[in-house]
């Protein structure tokens, strides 16, 4: 591990500083398009109105012989369009593929400064992070790129969750993590064809009824489908909190199924991430509402701290129990909403900022 001292040392000659805090700003959804893909990109500037993030893919969906067109046409994107205030991300390849090092090289030397987080997948240890980071450094230094680029891993095999806190604390340059629901699955030998969500068969069940000492026979039992990535997203989360980085859920694939999607998202946002992907323009607007906080939320927080400044002592707000806890989770609740309604007036309005 290096001397805590280097940890902010730039790790090339000429490479900019790394960044003391990961900045935070709108980031409900990383919205994914295929460069390749012309009617995509075509309405990428419509697209990049509505999101937050949006992510040129080069990895798994993109076919062998679209990788050089999409890693092309991401080149194309980051040169000629204006995508405002949204933030451009990509996926690259895996770092054990033969597509990654030229993804690395082209992007940083070509549109460098126009990248803002490169998200590496099937992260499984530090290592993975420090080769990126080493590389990172000296094609920003090769390209006289500014600004650091930050790195975004994907948590998504069984070695990589084993080693998350490691991972979140590889690099200044970590800006957070996602969680990869389908290839975890098949890391792990979870028996499930699904990208994301529960799964019938993963459930409690209530008691049987007991008659004469014996089970009764053909009786109804309660069922309710359990959570099984509930444990990691808790580990990633703590991870990524534990050293300033955001976490992110990943996707959901069942597209048509727009409630799951959202019972899915929900659940990650109450569990702390700060956004998830999607896949299809109609997510865009599932993470948009369920990563804003609800207003109802927003304005009981607001009153808990108008009526308690500093947070000190117990107070009873509308029948419940206030104090310094309380109190600073009112405090997260206003400061997403305050950042959110920078950007969006309805919200600003709605939450009477
Ligand atoms: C496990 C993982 O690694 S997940 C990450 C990798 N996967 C991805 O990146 C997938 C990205 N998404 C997609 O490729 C597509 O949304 C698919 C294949 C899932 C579905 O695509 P389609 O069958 O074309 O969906 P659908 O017919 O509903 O599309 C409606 C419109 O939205 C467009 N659209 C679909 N997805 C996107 C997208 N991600 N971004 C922008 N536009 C999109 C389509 O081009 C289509 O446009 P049109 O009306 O002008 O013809
Ligand atoms: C997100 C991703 O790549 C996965 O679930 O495998
Ligand atoms: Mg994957």
């Amino acid at each position: 591990m290096r001397s805590p001292k280097d940890f902010f040392k730039p790790l090339c000659v000429g490479a900019p500083d790394p960044v003391r805090e990961i900045p935070f700003p709108p980031s409900r959804m990383i919205h994914f398009f295929d460069a390749s893909n012309e009617k995509m990109v075509a309405k990428l500037p419509d697209t990049a109105a509505q999101a937050d993030i949006v992510l040129g893919n080069l990895e798994d969906a993109v076919p062998v012989d679209r990788k050089v067109p999409a890693r092309e046409g991401l080149v194309k994107v980051g040169k000629e369009l204006d995508l405002g205030s949204t933030q451009l991300w990509t996926r690259v390849n895996a770092l054990d593929s033969p597509w990654v090092l030229d993804d690395l090289t082209t992007l940083v030397t070509e549109i460098g400064d126009k990248l803002d987080v490169i998200m590496v997948p099937k992260v499984e240890g530090p290592w993975d992070i420090h080769y990126v980071d080493r590389l990172l450094a000296q094609l920003e230094a090769k390209a006289g790129v500014k600004k650091p680029i930050l790195v975004h891993a994907l948590l998504e095999t069984a070695q990589g969750v084993a080693n998350v806190e490691e991972i979140a604390a590889a690099s200044p340059r970590m800006q957070g993590m996602s969680f990869g629901p389908a290839d975890l699955a098949a890391s792990r030998r979870m028996k499930t064809t699904r990208v994301g969500g529960g799964h019938p068969g993963y459930v409690s069940m209530s008691d049987p009824e007991i008659a004469d000492g014996q089970i009764v026979e053909g009786q109804t039992r309660i069922t309710a489908q359990q959570d099984p990535w509930h444990y990691s997203i808790a580990r990633m989360v703590d991870a990524c909190t534990m050293n300033g980085l955001l976490p992110f859920y990943g996707p959901f694939g069942d597209i048509k199924d727009v409630v799951a999607c959202e019972a899915q998202f929900r659940a990650a946002f109450l569990l702390g991430c700060v956004g998830a992907w999607s896949l299809h323009p109609v997510q865009i607007g599932i993470a948009k509402k369920v990563f804003s906080p609800p207003v109802d939320e927003v304005l009981f927080a607001k009153k808990v701290i108008e009526a308690i400044p500093d947070g000190a002592g117990v107070h009873m707000i509308d029948g419940k129990m206030q104090d310094d806890a309380t109190w600073k989770q009112c405090q997260v609740m206003v400061t997403l909403a305050e950042m959110l309604a920078e950007k969006d007036p309805e919200l600003k309005e709605a939450y009477g900022f």
